[in-house]
């Protein structure tokens, strides 16, 4: 996020609103209009999250990765919450994805494009409308943007001030990670520093072992007189699900240089796999936006499907402007992708492909818990590597649910997390992360699979 640009200007756009009369699903049912109103409207005055000109140069980095010359790793929590945006909480999973950068650069020997789930991650798509519990039935949580997750009718309420809360956690969270991955935090010669705190286990002795050869490699450089600002600071994205278009719409502006309109609630914007109707609200509004933007694509998915987004989208074909995010699952990965794979590539067009292996892969214990199972996590992983050697494409990234803390949410791993664990330290108000040493244990497998290509 090094990259200055000139000032943006917040004003109307012909055909920006073009989305309104269409179907927008997931929205929640504000129940005073006139105070969405005013919030949006708040909103639209508030100086841009980020720069047009970063979500350029990720737009560049992507086109990279497309092209098979870098890699994506996206990743966060499931839900980010007001509550949780401690400066301990964001370093910490700051540091969990500098870590597993370092281990996918140094295995793969690629460059590694760092984005997180983070900073705008507060809107949740729900199966429900409600939920539940003991005979009480309230408004689902849908996310800090809309509703508090506490199980009493007060939080429930949908709440348009909280628009405007999350803009403002959301800026602080940014400058926290302009400040940590641009104020010597994120400097290569921290990567043992990076370690600490973590509780000492499989994944970080390896890891220990890595940092320790990168140190080596460092002292070398050093010794040559080799001096470089990418040693000593990082770039680092931010990204979200682009769901809440009350949200999304006020922090829209027009790129000064360009006059083109940029999404300024983020670099990278996704659309979800229940939202990515090809006539739908999200799709049309993302379609005039000139950040890059991801689509999930869920096993239904058929090439006509992404063949038709791609027209929508990302019409000129331009590398780095789409990203396909596949979250299939496992059993489904290796019948489902090569057809999408091929058929896409036959058509001339080149997304970056990369996976989510979380979200295909959910279940819920027989004690309530919703959690994953690291074993399918990893095999929609190998999948999706099988999947792009098959077709001749390039497994371009990977996007997951994580979290710096040991919390016990997905089962599995080497610490061998089992159902009875999960309730000792279960915090997602959504979905399962993986924890900081299943992170570590996923970066070193898939830098394992990014070293057989090379
Ligand atoms: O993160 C994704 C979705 O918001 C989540 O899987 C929905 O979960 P639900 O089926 O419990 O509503
Ligand atoms: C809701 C999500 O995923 P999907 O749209 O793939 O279900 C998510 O990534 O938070």
């Amino acid at each position: 996020m090094s990259q200055q640009t000139t000032p943006e200007v917040s004003v109307d756009v012909p055909g920006l609103d073009s989305y309104r009369g269409l179907p927008a699903k997931q929205q929640p049912t504000w129940p005073n209009p006139a105070a969405v109103q005013a919030a949006s409207a708040e909103l639209a005055t508030q100086p841009p999250l980020v720069f047009a000109g970063e979500a350029d140069q990720l737009r560049e980095r992507l086109a990279a990765a497309a092209r098979g010359e870098a890699f994506l790793l996206q990743g966060g929590d499931c839900a980010e919450t007001f509550a949780a945006a401690t400066a301990d909480k964001i370093r910490d999973r700051v540091k969990t994805i500098l870590q597993m950068a370092v281990v996918l650069t140094y295995g793969a020997s690629m460059p590694v494009i760092k984005v997180g789930r983070m900073a705008g991650q507060f809107a949740k798509p729900r199966s429900s409308d409600t939920e539940t519990r003991d005979g009480v039935t309230l408004p689902a949580y849908r996310g800090d943007l809309v509703n508090g997750y506490d199980f009493t009718p007060e939080s429930r309420a949908v709440n348009p001030d909280r628009l405007l809360q999350g803009y403002h956690v959301s800026a602080s969270t940014l400058n926290l990670i302009r400040a940590f991955t641009q104020g010597g935090f994120a400097d290569l010669r921290q990567v043992h520093a990076w370690n600490q705190g973590f509780v000492s286990n499989a994944a970080d002795r390896r890891y220990e072992a890595l940092a320790a050869e990168i140190d080596r490699a460092l002292r070398f450089m050093e010794a040559c007189g080799v001096e470089s600002s990418a040693l000593t600071q990082t770039e680092f994205y931010v990204s979200h699900e682009a769901l809440l278009l009350d949200y999304e719409r006020p922090l829209v502006r027009i790129d000064s240089r360009t006059g083109l309109p940029y999404g300024t609630s983020g670099h990278m914007l996704w659309i979800g796999e229940r939202t990515r109707d090809l006539d739908g609200a999200h799709v049309e509004l993302l379609s005039k936006l000139r950040n890059p933007i991801a689509v999930k694509l869920g096993p239904t998915a058929t090439v006509d499907d992404a063949l038709r987004l791609i027209d929508k989208l990302d019409p000129e074909r331009e590398p780095g402007r789409l990203t396909f995010i596949t979250r299939m699952g496992a059993g489904k990965i290796r019948d489902a992708l090569p057809p999408l794979l091929a058929g896409v590539r036959e058509a001339g067009a080149l997304p970056l492909w990369v996976t989510d292996p979380m979200h295909g892969n959910g279940i819920t214990t027989a004690t309530g818990y919703k959690t994953r199972r690291f074993d399918d996590v990893m095999d929609e992983v190998l999948g999706f590597f099988e999947a792009h050697r098959e077709v001749g494409t390039f497994p371009g990234g990977l996007h997951i649910e994580l979290t710096g803390d040991d919390v016990t949410e997905c089962l599995g791993g080497s610490e061998n997390i089992d159902e009875a664990t999960l309730a000792t330290r279960y915090e997602s108000l959504c979905d399962p992360r993986l924890n900081h040493m299943q992170s570590l244990e996923l970066a070193f497998q898939v830098a394992e699979e990014l070293k057989k290509r090379n």
